[in-house]
């Protein structure tokens, strides 16, 4: 009788990994001795013991190749959340995902762990120390955080221990680190253009802002916590620094880490939420003849002015979770790593 050889448990597949959150991952695992594969629509940069697959996860037999002999996915591919591409979000997040969890059946991968996000119970208004089991958003701030929620039933539902399919979800919150190409510049693009003079509200809102590392360190955490007799499996995970943080102070300590000025001058919530949404109703009305892009969108101006912080205890709990990075250190690694950005560079 042939008897199937189990792939290496070492041996695993990063889709997404030429992302920012998928590269800094592709790190650590070969620093732990990992063999891996990635899986992206581009390949970003080149690495000795990494072998990459071009190609898009909507594509069952790219993705086939790619996970030859693989036992461990972690599923970090998404468009952007800026873009405000509906039909791209649904291709991708969700029919997408479903194309991941069948490749991942035929090629007979044991573990899959999906990046989530926590925005998936954010619907624009206050949450604090939210736990997992917040219900899902029911009115989503954006097409990606529609998108992410049915991305994240669909991978936590196809956990199943008779078939072998072992399935975990991360929520992250607020991701920055090096060579993050959204938080910081954005932020110092905003200042650059005179727009970080002014705080929405009083100031007082807490955030969590995660760094990177610690991103990375849960993922793998839960990849190798993750066997049949674990009470990890089908279940979501937030994973944050575990230290909320003044929206404002975060900010200001970036830009004043980069040479910029902090922003002092205070507007009220209310009247910035509906600027910008008249200003993305006008932008929609007038999309036929001009395209603009508004700095302040209605989704920009809650996430600056709402708290939205994270539990992170079930993590610490089922898995042994701890920052590894503080927030402190996180901040300064980060207004290190861009130089190129600094106030006069
Ligand atoms: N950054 C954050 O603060 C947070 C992120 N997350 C989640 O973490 C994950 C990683 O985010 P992040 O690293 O910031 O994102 P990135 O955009 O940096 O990385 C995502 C990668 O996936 C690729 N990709 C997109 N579409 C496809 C496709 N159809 N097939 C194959 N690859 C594709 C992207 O390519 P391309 O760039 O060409 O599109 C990119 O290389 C995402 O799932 C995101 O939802 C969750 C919470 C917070
Ligand atoms: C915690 C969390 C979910 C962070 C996500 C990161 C981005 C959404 C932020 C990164 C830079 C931020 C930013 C603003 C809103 C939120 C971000 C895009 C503003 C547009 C808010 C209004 C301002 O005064 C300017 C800000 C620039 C930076």
């Amino acid at each position: 009788m042939a008897t199937r050889i189990r792939p290496s448990s070492k041996r695993c597949a990063v889709i997404g990994g030429s992302g920012f959150l998928g590269r800094h991952l592709v790190e650590k695992l070969l620093d732990k001795g990992y063999t891996v594969s990635v899986f992206d629509i581009r390949q970003s940069y080149e690495l000795p013991g990494v072998t990459f697959h071009l190609g898009d996860l909507c594509d069952k037999q790219a993705l086939l190749t790619a996970l030859q002999d693989v036992s461990l996915v972690f599923h970090c591919a998404s468009p952007a959340p800026a873009s405000d591409d509906k039909a791209l979000f649904q291709r991708v997040n969700i029919q997408g995902t479903q194309t991941v969890l069948q490749a991942c059946t035929e090629a007979g991968v044991q573990k899959v762990v999906l990046t989530s996000s926590a925005s998936v119970v954010f619907e624009g208004t206050d949450i604090k120390d939210g736990r997992e089991d917040l219900p899902y958003a029911k009115k989503p701030i954006d097409y990606y955080t529609e998108t992410k929620i049915e991305q994240e039933k669909l991978v936590l539902k196809a956990c199943d221990k008779e078939k072998g399919l072992l399935t975990v979800a991360i929520r992250p919150h607020g991701i920055f680190g090096p060579r993050d190409p959204q938080l910081v510049p954005i932020l110092v693009d905003t200042a650059r253009r005179g727009k970080m003079k002014f705080i929405i509200g009083d100031g007082s809102n807490l955030v969590d802002f995660t760094f990177v590392d610690n991103v990375v360190h849960g993922h793998i955490l839960a990849a190798e916590s993750l066997r049949p007799e674990s009470p990890i499996c089908g279940k979501a995970y937030h994973i944050t620094n575990d230290e909320p943080v003044r929206f404002w102070d975060f900010m200001s300590d970036i830009l004043v880490g980069l040479g910029y000025a902090a922003p002092r001058y205070h507007l009220p919530y209310t009247l910035v939420y509906g600027l910008a949404l008249l200003l993305w109703l006008l932008s929609l009305l007038l999309r036929p003849l001009v395209a603009f892009k508004p700095t302040f969108t209605p989704m920009r101006v809650a996430l600056a002015g709402t708290h939205h912080f994270y539990s992170c205890s079930r993590a610490k709990q089922d898995m042994g979770y701890k920052p590894v990075v503080s927030l402190k250190d996180g901040i300064r690694c980060t207004v290190e790593s861009y130089p190129h950005l600094r106030h006069g560079a």
